[in-house]
């Protein structure tokens, strides 16, 4: 997985067909993903659950792109290993979930993986300040984590703050919520590269109407890109 600074969007499979995810991964992916983005969720940390490490490496075989998986689960050290067997290209883990977030990241990193810190809304930017060095994208929460289709969270101040504070490392900060052609603009412009956006990329279509799929990732692409014009 090489780096580069460029508008990447990463559909959240939270809004696909819980029935049918290797088509719904399949048809995000030809139709312009760059990443897909898997959320975990259980119950604890959150207050909605979804899917643990024996379904993320059903879903490995379908994504030809980066899998990106975002744990919403507390503790997280218990469980690197199994979502690293699991085929996971980034782990993402929240610095609100545990007191040792810097021994979680170099454990991610130990196994393997990409390693990523996301920020609730209420965590500051300096909350990532000593973890720079150890961290290959921050992830920043515009909803409060655990549904998709919630409304967005101006966190614009925080992404240029982390922007700033990131300087010329290769860490890419992700943007989590709520994220459609209308806020798109407003992180890119403050320096987010990786979009992750459920129900405006699944809404209105199906995998027997993907191109739907397509229109909808071309869109919020086309916004984001649209404040470099
Ligand atoms: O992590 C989460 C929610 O906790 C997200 O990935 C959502 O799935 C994004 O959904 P939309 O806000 O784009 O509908």
């Amino acid at each position: 997985m090489s780096f580069d600074r460029k508008i990447k969007i990463a559909p959240s499979i939270l809004s696909a067909d819980f029935a049918n995810f290797g088509a719904e991964i399949r048809a995000i992916e030809a139709e312009g993903a760059d990443w897909v983005h898997v959320d975990v969720m259980d119950g604890h940390f959150v207050p909605n659950l979804t899917f643990g490490p024996m379904a993320v490496k059903a879903f490995r075989p379908h994504v030809k792109t980066v899998m990106d998986v975002h744990l919403m689960i507390a503790p997280v050290d218990p469980y690197i290993d199994a979502y690293a067997d699991a085929g996971a290209d980034v782990l993402t883990a929240h610095v609100e979930a545990g007191p040792h977030i810097h021994r979680t990241l170099q454990a991610i990193r130990g196994a393997g993986m990409k390693a990523g810190a996301a920020l609730n809304p209420g965590t500051p930017a300096e909350a990532v300040a000593h973890l720079l060095d150890l961290t290959d994208l921050i992830c920043v929460m515009t909803v409060n984590p655990g549904f998709g289709g919630q409304k967005f969270i101006d966190m614009t101040a925080k992404i240029a703050r982390l922007r700033q504070m990131i300087g010329d490392r290769p860490v890419h900060i992700e943007i989590d919520g709520g994220v459609d052609p209308k806020t798109a603009p407003l992180v890119a412009r403050a320096g987010a590269d990786v979009l992750v956006a459920g129900s405006a990329v699944f809404r209105g279509g199906s995998v027997d109407k993907p191109e739907v799929y397509g229109q909808n990732i071309r869109e919020i692409r086309a916004a984001a890109e649209g404040v470099w014009a």
